[in-house]
């Protein structure tokens, strides 16, 4: 099966070296000339994931067409440009793994449906779980969900990317895998905030275990399984990027919890934070459902702007109520 990867991001070259390491070439589509050329000459994605060698088998391309020779197309642009991305290649009935993360603003689709509505003939995959992708570079063991609702394709798919130290568990349940993906994104955000406000590890853990509660709610009502959201892709993630500062949505928290502005933060960023993204529409998606998301309505507040010791007030004033 040989692999094409749309996005030359860290992730999509940790990706591209996890399909490369049985030895087949990959083929790697960037949308910087600069990444390319690094690949290509360097070996070495010095833009996105600097210090790791990649093997001669990963070949880079800024032509998108170049990848219809592929027999599975891993997407791994951020979600907000997987739509446009995708509506620039004509990959007929390839299947489509989506690995990014978050939510479309203004339909509030998740990216796999995003992809099915621009590739109605494409089988849809999904790959997601508690990933960061220094770490998957490094070879350091990780596991994944690979969600699909074709078995057999599914079980084909995660054969083929699993590896001696990345092992996948197929699943058929593709909206749990990636809801769980978009909302922990949010989640890592209101952790960060905790920590760059100095509210301590209880703040943390109760943050977790609550916005795990509110990820489920949303899940279930949007159709996932309770199983997959207390798997890898939700769970499992959820407490990664909330304890780390290697994640970039925690980072961020981090900075907005010390009181400085989202907007500062993101001017100017070549690497992405999707949960800055998501929560504006994961707020109005969570209300079109009849959810209650208090953690997230917050962090849509602090990222808007909202004063932090104001909104962390009003959220422990709510009135007390059950814990299920
Ligand atoms: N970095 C990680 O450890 C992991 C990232 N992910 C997800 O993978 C997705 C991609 O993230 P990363 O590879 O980390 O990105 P990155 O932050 O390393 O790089 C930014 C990416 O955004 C792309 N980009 C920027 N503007 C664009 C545009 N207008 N159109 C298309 N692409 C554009 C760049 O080409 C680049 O590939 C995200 O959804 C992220 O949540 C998932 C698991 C792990
Ligand atoms: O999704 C990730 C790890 O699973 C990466 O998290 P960040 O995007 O917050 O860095």
């Amino acid at each position: 099966m040989k692999i094409g990867v749309i996005g030359g991001g860290a992730w999509g070259t940790a990706l591209a070296q996890v399909a490369a390491r049985g030895g087949e070439p990959v083929l790697l589509w960037a949308r910087e000339a600069d990444v390319v050329t690094s690949i290509n000459t360097r070996r070495e994605n010095s833009v996105f994931l600097s210090g790791v060698t990649l093997p001669d088998t990963i070949r880079a391309t800024g032509v998108l067409g170049d990848l219809s020779g592929c027999d599975a197309l891993l997407v791994v642009a951020p979600a907000q440009h997987v739509r446009s991305v995708l509506g620039e290649i004509d990959s007929g009935a390839t299947p489509l793994v989506l690995c990014a993360k978050g939510i479309e603003a203004g339909t509030q689709l998740l990216v796999g449906q995003v992809a099915g509505q621009v590739h109605p003939q494409a089988p849809i995959a999904v790959l997601s779980g508690p990933t960061f992708a220094h770490e998957v570079a490094a070879g350091q063991p990780t596991a994944v969900t690979l969600a699909c609702e074709d078995d057999a394709l599914g079980t084909a798919l995660a054969e083929r990317l699993a590896g001696p130290a990345f092992r996948t568990y197929a699943s058929n349940d593709v909206i749990g895998a990636e809801i769980g993906g978009a909302v922990k994104n949010v989640l890592a955000i209101a952790c960060g905030v905790v920590e760059g406000a100095g509210l301590g590890q209880n703040a943390r853990a109760a943050l977790i275990a609550r916005g795990f509660a509110e990820m489920t709610r949303f899940g279930l009502a949007r159709g996932a399984r309770a199983e997959t959201l207390a798997g890898l892709s939700g769970l499992g993630d959820l407490v990664l990027t909330c304890s780390s500062t290697s994640s970039r949505n925690f980072s961020l928290g981090v900075g907005l919890g010390q009181g400085r502005s989202a907007s500062e933060m993101l001017a100017d960023r070549r690497t992405v934070a999707e949960g800055a993204f998501t929560a504006p529409v994961l707020c109005q998606a969570a209300s079109a459902v009849g959810v209650a998301m208090p953690v997230v309505d917050a962090v849509c507040a602090l990222l808007a702007g909202a004063d932090v010791r104001e909104v962390v007030g009003a959220l422990l004033a709510r009135p007390l109520t059950r814990e299920a």
